[in-house]
């Protein structure tokens, strides 16, 4: 039988992970082999390729997460699919202790749960007040309206509001970094290296009768090494043709690095942008990393220097990473939707969005560990997603290259580097899922 080493990382865990998932001691004295055992239980897919190297989540024990899926819906209130904790840091993080203080008491009275007749009359008039708040709102978007989560299920189809927002910028200006700030999950991966960006991904923001989806594009402007010049031409094209399709751009630069570093491509892009209007289309302006400008006046001369250009609406400065000027954007973003039925179930996380999700949290982790130039030879893709029976998911992912010298590299001693890779990943995942993920990762070669 062709085989598959099962690698992993005892000592290189960290205290967090190895707290939490012990290790089975059959796996210890099974994947501590250096050659392939042939009694191993290899799914079948990994028996065709004798070059793969790889994690597998089923080979470490981790406390089972208990569904919280309600037997009978019409009893239960409806709960978010995934953990609400990412919704709520984000929230906090943008609008303040207020939204914490409500979410605490709106947890609070939940716990009452043995009351039920008393919490479903309190419900029904929570409901009907709720309605008559809306109503009486029609015309307000406001952010702080104290409407919250619980009046996602009230918003009528004909109340509601979207704006779809592509947010677009060379690499490594943070884009991703305020994606996930705002969205309040991980929708893409934010690391040190550029052109982490694979794929556009959508978040979804929704407060109130608002909801904002985010397309996180591709860099319009490609880092010119470490990738194939034909895969460059291919991204950027995508990047630009995607561009229109959005109600609003947010054409974000690192401000710090035009400070110090001016890149003759950013000043053109943003120009560019700025020049070309388009009536159906609002732009802004977005100067990001304003935490690390020291001077705060060289961010005026910086806004003195694109102030001349018709096509954008607003400037903004912010720090997408700590979030300042953050509120202010959200704000302005929310105040710019308009009619429109949203497109998402703001309770429920869509597929496609959790299999982007398990994309991009595996390719963080990814980079995080790897630090040579390897990662942009690396072709990731999901390669199964299976949601079973007992609600958990099983997600199957390769790595895939054409240098042995480079696999090697991503396995690391003794699995150690694609283990570590994988622990944390499996455990991210969990925890944004709320349910058991099954996480399989391949390292193998074209
Ligand atoms: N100090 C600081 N760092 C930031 C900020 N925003 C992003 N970063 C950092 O900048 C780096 C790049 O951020 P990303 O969000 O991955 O950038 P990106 O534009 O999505 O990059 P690509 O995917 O390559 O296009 C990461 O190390 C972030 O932590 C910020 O506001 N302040």
């Amino acid at each position: 039988m062709k085989a598959l080493r099962l690698l992993h990382t005892v000592t290189t865990h960290s205290s967090r992970t190895s707290q939490k998932s012990r290790l089975n001691p059959t796996f210890l004295s099974r994947f501590y082999a250096s050659q392939p055992l042939q009694e191993n239980p290899v799914p079948e897919s990994h028996t065709t390729d004798n070059n793969s190297y790889g994690f597998d989540s089923s080979h470490y024990e981790l406390p089972n997460i208990t569904l919280g899926l309600g037997s009978d819906e019409s009893e239960t209130p409806r709960e978010s699919t995934w953990d609400e904790k990412y919704r709520r840091k984000a929230n906090t993080s943008i609008f303040g202790e207020e939204h914490e203080k409500l979410v605490k008491d709106k947890k609070n009275k939940k716990s009452r749960s043995e009351r039920m007749m008393e919490q479903e009359e309190k419900r029904r008039r929570a409901a009907i007040l709720s309605k008559a708040l809306l109503d009486a709102a029609v015309a307000a978007t406001d952010i702080d309206d104290d409407d919250d989560e619980d009046a996602n299920e009230l918003v009528k189809v004909e109340d509601q509001l979207s704006l779809s927002v592509g947010i677009i910028g060379a690499p490594n200006a943070g884009k991703s970094a305020l994606t996930n700030f705002m969205v309040g999950t991980k929708v893409a991966a934010v690391s040190r290296k550029t052109n982490t960006t694979t794929h556009e991904v959508l978040g979804v923001m929704t407060q109130g009768k608002t909801q904002i989806c985010f397309f996180d594009t591709p860099g319009l402007i490609m880092r010119s090494s470490g990738l194939p010049k034909s895969d460059i031409k291919v991204r950027v094209e995508s990047a630009w043709s995607s561009v229109d399709l959005y109600d609003m751009l947010v054409v974000i630069f690192d401000v710090h690095r035009h400070l110090t570093r001016p890149d003759k491509r950013v000043v053109k892009l943003i120009k560019q942008m700025g020049s070309q209007v388009n009536p159906k289309q609002k732009r802004i302006l977005c100067m990001n990393k304003v935490d690390l400008v020291e001077k705060k006046k060289d961010l005026l001369k910086v806004a003195e220097q694109f102030n001349d250009l018709p096509g954008y609406e607003r400037y903004f400065m912010i720090s997408g990473l700590k979030g300042s000027g953050v509120k202010d954007l959200t704000q302005y973003l929310m105040e710019q939707a308009f009619k429109r039925p949203w497109d998402e179930d703001p309770l429920i996380m869509t597929e496609d969005v959790m299999k982007n999700i398990s994309l991009e949290v595996v390719r963080e982790k990814f980079l995080d560990h790897v630090h040579q130039e390897v990662p942009y030879d690396v072709e990731h893709r999901l390669i199964d997603w299976k949601e079973l029976r007992d609600g958990s998911v099983r997600i199957e992912q390769h790595l895939i290259t054409n240098k042995v010298s480079q696999r090697k590299i991503i396995v690391g001693k003794n699995g150690s580097k694609i283990g570590r890779i994988g622990v944390e990943a499996n455990e991210e995942l969990r925890s944004i899922f709320k349910r058991n993920v099954h996480l399989i990762l391949l390292v193998r070669l074209k």
